[in-house]
């Protein structure tokens, strides 16, 4: 660890709150993007609700804003409910129904590798109701408990689900549907369609808070150990390649951007969440419903973009810290 003597003093006084105090006040004026009102049940959030939170994996957790409003994890769960595939199921029978190649395509497209016959990777909605397949395969009438246990020891807390946005994705989500009857058809899903679709439903309609998408990213960025409860919630390897997935696939047709300006792992949601990794280090977690004509969060995207030049946070941008990157920001 470095001497502190040695990290230049505005970053030592100001330590990782001061950060996004900053970066709070430089993105929180953006009021571009429109609430998701595909699911009826999202347009009622309050478009105005802005919240960025890091935890650490040595267990330091900030946050700014609404950091304990409770919203959707929506399609920031498609990454988690991976993770427990890879590590229940191994990764070959894994691989075997979803592949790893970026789509190019919006979340919700209808469309398949045409050389497999599976859907392209488990972070847009075909490869990820045949993740929900493949669980609700493995774990029968427990599944959703199964998911529920580990997202919540990922978050630290007892984490729930909002019947009622449950309840509204279930009676209007004829496109997902469609989805794994075609999925169904080509051999991708072995599981019954509805037992497919009920359990993404309900694991896309557990709340979370951008402290818990912060912590879940401390989890996953602490190799499966949560960094707050010492409890392991993830498998090692099943990280690594969950990990590797987020950093290609993760924003959808947005991926490439993402990896080209912010350039760490990340998920986003429908609801208006973010998590993003920065490996061995941190959990970033934002929430701002307005998203953009992608399904991303706008201001989520331009809290990333600023943290990720402020701190160096690139994987490859030459003023990334590695290692030391906490104490630098070390009060
Ligand atoms: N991108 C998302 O967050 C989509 C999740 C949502 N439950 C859906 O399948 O449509």
């Amino acid at each position: 660890m470095p001497d502190v003597s040695s990290i230049p003093e505005n970053e030592r006084v100001y330590g990782l709150k001061g950060v996004l105090e900053h970066s709070f006040e430089r993105t929180r004026h953006d009021a571009s993007g429109a609430l998701a009102d595909y699911i009826p049940e999202l347009a009622k959030a309050d478009p105005d609700r802005f919240g960025i939170a890091m935890a650490s994996v040595s267990g330091e957790v900030v946050g700014v804003g609404d950091v304990d409003l409770p919203f959707t994890i929506q399609s920031i769960s498609k990454a988690l409910a991976y993770c427990l595939a890879l590590e229940a199921l191994g990764r070959d029978k894994v691989l075997a129904h979803v592949g790893v190649e970026p789509s190019g395509d919006a979340f919700n497209a209808i469309v398949f590798d045409a050389l497999s016959n599976r859907p392209f990777n488990p972070m847009v909605n075909a490869g990820a109701i045949t993740v929900s397949g493949l669980l609700s395969e493995a774990f029968g009438a427990e599944a959703f408990e199964v998911v529920l246990d580990r997202f919540s020891a990922a978050a630290g807390r007892r984490l729930v689900m909002d019947e009622t946005v449950f309840r509204s994705e279930a009676q209007t989500g004829h496109r997902n549907r469609g989805i794994a009857h075609l999925l169904k058809c080509a051999g991708a899903l072995g599981a019954d369609v509805d037992d497919a679709v009920d359990l993404y439903f309900r694991q896309c309609s557990i709340l979370v808070t951008a402290t818990d998408l912060a912590v879940m990213g401390a989890t996953l960025a602490n190799i499966g150990e949560n960094p707050l409860t010492g409890s392991a919630a993830f498998a090692v390897e099943a990280v690594r390649n969950t990990l590797s997935v987020m950093f290609t696939c993760g924003m959808y047709d947005f991926a490439g951007n993402w990896a080209f300006d912010v350039g760490v792992p990340a998920k986003s949601g429908v609801g208006g969440g973010i998590l993003g990794v920065v490996n061995r280090q941190l959990g970033i977690g934002t929430y701002s419903p307005r998203l953009d004509a992608k399904g991303n969060s706008v201001r989520g995207i331009s809290a990333f973009r600023d943290l990720a030049e402020e701190m160096g946070l690139h994987v490859f941008d030459p003023t990334n810290r590695g290692s030391s990157l906490l104490s630098a920001y070390r009060r």
